[in-house]
């Protein structure tokens, strides 16, 4: 059944707004819908997939657009339409319009130079380049620029992955198990879930089959203490607490007061009562010097340029720029240096993004391991294998669209080396001015003794 053809003035009109890159393209939309309440759902749909049909192809759309009769913005707009719902379903095309999209369709992607195949900005393109080889970033380009699989983490504290594919069956939902993550199932439709029994009682969260990875190579076990520093809305709390049998104390950590407001709901629903939410106000809060040397397991999930989730926000690209990644690398190595002090001796912290660049990722924890000797890289295949995840990796864990089809995420593995044995205690009687043995962690102290 072909669209009704004002799907084409709406898709214009939010278009034109999304292109100032002034907001997130998703939160644009979502006003845009609430603004027009008598969209349907069908409607919505196609004007949002091909909304971001256009950022993802934003390179080789403008250049056909603008070889055009009618205005670019008309011709972005079909060529987006065309590609997220089909041309069929187009109606309202002027004669014009439908050879232009015949002829479009003829061309060979293939042919095009390099940088406009990839749908990147220029910078992006030769920093990708100087990283893979351009063999290798057409390849990831092409993953990056296609939408995400819709993954599933089943919550082991609610339910077993084979009775979660079994209820879901019922729905019919078909899912299959993700190939490396342990509670992890890949929905083979993107049908909704939300009203889905299995969502309401927490059985099941969204989740990206890499960012379960990266909670399950925390280790976080039964009775520890944990911190998610960057814990957000807490997709990755919520996968620890249960990895933790709901026990110990699990501390999420953030700035904004926005995103821990929406663990809370989340929280309830799955059932974790160890999950305790800390709005902070820097990574040098007093709240967080408090717990320095007391902790077992730290996850930072450090903020970042975002450019390993283009599969979900294809503006990122557009709205990104090179400048910010000075001012992004500072603001991980402030938030790694905190977190760090919070580590018991032998304790673990796992820094992680969600970027693909050697500057957020191997540079910060290069950078951190030099002014910290105190600390030890365990390597990713290591790490790996206690986990019993079947993923070749050396020192890092490197996720990758084009090859392990989820987002793209970095991790390092960071281990505090174990405190030295506290002295006799007849001398310790002695030095009652000496520091406890969790005191050289105080986020307090200069770096180099932490
Ligand atoms: C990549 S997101 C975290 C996503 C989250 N872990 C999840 O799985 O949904 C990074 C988070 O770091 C937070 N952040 C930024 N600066 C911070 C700081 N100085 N200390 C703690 N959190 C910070 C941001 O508010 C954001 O929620």
């Amino acid at each position: 059944m072909r669209l009704p053809p004002a799907i084409l003035g709406n898709t214009e009109e939010v278009l034109r707004e999304i292109l100032r890159f002034s907001a997130p393209a998703d939160t644009t939309l979502s006003r845009y819908f609430k603004d027009h309440p008598r969209l349907g759902p069908r409607e919505r749909g196609a004007v949002a997939e091909g909304i971001y049909a256009i950022l993802r192809n934003k390179s080789f759309f403008t250049d056909f657009a603008e070889a055009g009769q009618s205005p670019t913005m008309r011709r972005l707009t079909i060529l987006g339409l065309a590609e997220a719902v089909g041309a069929d379903s187009l109606a309202g095309l002027t004669e014009e319009e439908t050879e232009f999209l015949t002829r479009i369709a003829q061309i060979d992607r293939n042919l095009m130079p390099p940088q406009m195949r990839s749908n990147l900005p220029k910078w992006l393109f030769d920093k990708f380049v100087a990283q893979y080889g351009e063999a290798e970033t057409l390849k990831l380009a092409d993953a990056l620029n296609a939408p995400a699989p819709l993954d599933l983490r089943v919550n082991s504290i609610k339910a077993t992955r084979e009775e979660v594919m079994a209820k879901l069956l019922e729905a019919p939902i078909a899912a299959e198990p993700t190939p490396f993550a342990p509670l992890g199932l890949r929905v083979l439709k993107k049908p909704s879930l939300q009203n889905l029994p299995l969502f309401k009682e927490g059985a099941i969260e969204v989740q990206d089959e890499g960012s379960q990875i990266l909670s399950q190579i925390v280790g976080a076990k039964r009775g520890e203490m944990v911190v998610d520093f960057c814990a957000g809305a807490g997709g990755k709390t919520l996968a620890l607490g249960a990895l933790m049998r709901n026990t110990g104390r699990l501390y999420a950590f953030d700035i904004s007061e926005k995103r821990l407001a929406k663990l809370k709901p989340r929280m309830a629903r799955s059932g974790l009562s160890n999950v305790h939410p800390v709005q902070i106000a820097h990574e040098r809060d007093a709240k967080v010097k408090r717990l320095a040397g007391k902790i077992d397991r730290v996850l930072v999930d450090a903020p970042c340029s975002g450019l390993g989730t283009l599969r979900r926000n294809p503006d990122v690209k557009w709205r990104q720029k090179i400048e910010a990644i000075a001012e992004m690398q500072q603001k991980q190595a402030a938030i790694l240096d905190s977190a760090a002090r919070l580590l018991k001796g032998g304790g673990r912290l796992v820094y992680a993004t969600c970027s693909l660049l050697t500057e957020e990722n191997e540079f910060i924890v290069e950078q951190f391991l030099a002014a910290h000797p105190e600390f030890d890289l365990v390597p990713m295949s290591r790490v790996l294998a206690e986990q019993k995840i079947a993923l070749e990796m050396d020192d890092y864990l490197k996720l990758l669209p084009h090859k392990h089809q989820t987002d793209g995420f970095f991790a390092a593995v960071l281990e505090r080396k174990p405190l030295p044995p506290r002295p006799p205690k007849a001398k310790l009687d002695d030095e009652v001015d000496e520091p406890d043995a969790d005191a050289d962690a105080d986020a307090s102290a200069p770096a180099a003794s932490a």
